[in-house]
């Protein structure tokens, strides 16, 4: 991440009104913070709590009630940003009558992209969604995961610099979501600078270089993810195949320290790996699975055991 100042916004406040011009919600209060280039910073908050307004604003798509935001250094006004700006909005609408080769090279043609530029950047984002084998088909017959997948291919036509991404893992299976996060990694890794928004913890906790968590339109929390995340008080040290000798004498030390309330015991995975983990196996390894040891038959759970 370099400290070059992408998005600022400075007080930047939305007061949606009503059909007569009567203020009616406030969706974003008094909102200050910057993104900086290389970083995937996310907006975190329960429904209704202004991320997509925040996205609408920073696009110019809806103007704010006062304060301001920059993008590039520019006023987000100045349309001719939104050129090196890449948008996937939370429902994607695409031509449903489109196959995703026509879907793309209809956004390049937008962009005034030659038809020679058009075809090589059309080709490499299907290969990079994962769409090869698809992108004959028309959008009507993807299923939800491909959806995300081919809008995620058209905010990126253009090759933006910065991406706004609204709620890009919404309605995929973990393994879906998982691609998605990938792909969002390889973006930052090619220097691009992602705001996204969403809701799911995990997969924001997994992801993001800083969030910021709204509530009600406020600014509640801002920070990097690692920091927010750790417990200043507690100390944890991981060893792998530590002997139980090892084990007693560092309980002692500890005791002799006069620190109380200690722990040991192993981690335990994240539920996300393990469904991760079971599912990519059984792709290697069709068949079932053989379930742990200690998981008792059904017939013995509900009693129903025959006893010869
Ligand atoms: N066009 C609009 N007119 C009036 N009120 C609106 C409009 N758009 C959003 N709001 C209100 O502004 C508030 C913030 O909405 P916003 O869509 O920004 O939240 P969000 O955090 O993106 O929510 P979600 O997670 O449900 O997408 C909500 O109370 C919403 O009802």
């Amino acid at each position: 991440m370099s400290s070059e100042v992408i998005i600022e916004t400075r007080n930047l406040t939305k007061v949606y009104r009503d059909f007569w011009g009567r203020p009616k919600v406030q969706a974003l209060k008094a909102l200050d913070l910057q993104v900086h280039r290389g970083e995937i910073f996310g907006l975190l908050g329960p429904n209704g709590s202004g991320k997509t307004t925040t996205i609408k604003l920073l696009l110019g798509l809806v103007f704010p009630t006062q304060g301001d935001a920059l993008i590039f250094n520019e006023p987000t006004s100045n349309v001719a940003k939104n050129e090196r700006i890449g948008y996937l909005p939370e429902e994607s609408y695409l031509y449903k009558f489109l196959n995703a080769e026509e879907t793309l090279h209809f956004y390049g043609r937008l962009f005034k992209m030659s038809s020679a530029e058009r075809r090589k950047r059309v080709d490499h984002l299907i290969d990079m969604v994962g769409l090869t084998s698809a992108k004959h088909r028309q959008l009507r017959e993807y299923s939800k995961g491909m959806q995300r997948r081919i809008g995620l291919a058209q905010a990126l036509i253009n090759n933006p610099e910065l991406i706004l991404l609204d709620e890009p893992t919404s309605g995929l299976d973990p393994i879906g979501t998982a691609e998605i996060k990938e792909l969002i990694r390889d973006l930052r890794e090619q220097g691009k600078t992602i705001v996204l928004s969403g809701h799911l913890l995990a997969d924001m906790q997994d992801i993001c270089d800083r969030i910021a968590i709204l509530h009600r339109g406020e600014l509640k929390e801002l920070g990097k993810v690692t920091d927010l995340l750790t417990v200043q008080d507690v100390t944890q040290i991981k060893a792998k195949n530590l002997p139980p000798s090892a084990l007693e004498e560092i309980r002692e030390v500890i005791a002799r320290h006069g620190v109380e309330n200690v722990t040991i015991d192993h981690p335990t995975t994240t539920l996300e790996e393990l469904f991760l983990r079971i599912v990519r196996e059984s792709e290697l390894h069709p068949g079932r699975r053989k379930v742990a040891a200690d998981v008792r038959p059904f017939e013995e759970l509900t009693g129903s055991a025959q006893k010869s």
